[in-house]
């Protein structure tokens, strides 16, 4: 079920436009970040109920995906981290796909499972954990 909210652009420029132009052109554009292949995750503010769009890399296995809150290792958590503990039903699309899922955040062997995947995609989360105290928070999200 589709979620429901307007739509609240991301203080973030550079994200806004990869995000907006991504669907927008259903996937074809700003679908990648130095060759590697990012989704759009939509989430709804825990603060504002708005909704929120947000690039990320695309990090899937067998249907379901993850997605890495790390921020480039900036020590605070970045704010659709909030959103998703507040609300875990969010929206994925997926170059012209589009699906809800339902987000957990993992830990123990199965965040290190998901982050041996999230690497292989996006080396520079190793660098982003080297760089922080703060442990970088996975979601696993699952179809719902
Ligand atoms: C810039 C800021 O966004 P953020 O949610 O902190 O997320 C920061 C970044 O993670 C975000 O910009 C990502 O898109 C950056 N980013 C990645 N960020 C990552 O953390 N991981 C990635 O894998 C990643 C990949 C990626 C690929 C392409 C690209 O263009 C950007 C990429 C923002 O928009 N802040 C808003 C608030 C957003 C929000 O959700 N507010 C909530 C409240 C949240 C709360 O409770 O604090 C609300 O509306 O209620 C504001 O300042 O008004």
């Amino acid at each position: 079920m589709p979620l429901h909210g307007d739509y609240a652009p991301s203080t973030s420029k550079w994200a806004r436009d990869q995000a907006e132009t991504y669907e927008a052109t259903g996937g074809r554009e700003a679908n990648s970040l130095r060759g590697r292949p990012v989704i759009v995750l939509t989430t709804v503010g825990a603060k504002t109920g708005k909704l929120r769009k947000t690039a990320l890399m695309r990090v899937e296995h067998d249907g379901e995906y993850a997605v890495v809150a790390s921020r480039g290792g900036e020590p605070e958590h970045p704010a659709w981290y909030f959103n998703l503990k507040e609300q875990p039903l969010v929206e994925l699309q997926d170059r012209h796909g589009k699906g809800d899922y339902l987000a957990r955040e993992v830990s123990g062997a199965e965040k290190e499972l998901w982050w041996s995947r999230a690497t292989e995609v996006w080396p520079d989360y190793d660098d982003y954990q080297a760089k922080t105290d703060r442990e970088i928070p996975i979601f696993v999200l699952t179809p719902v």
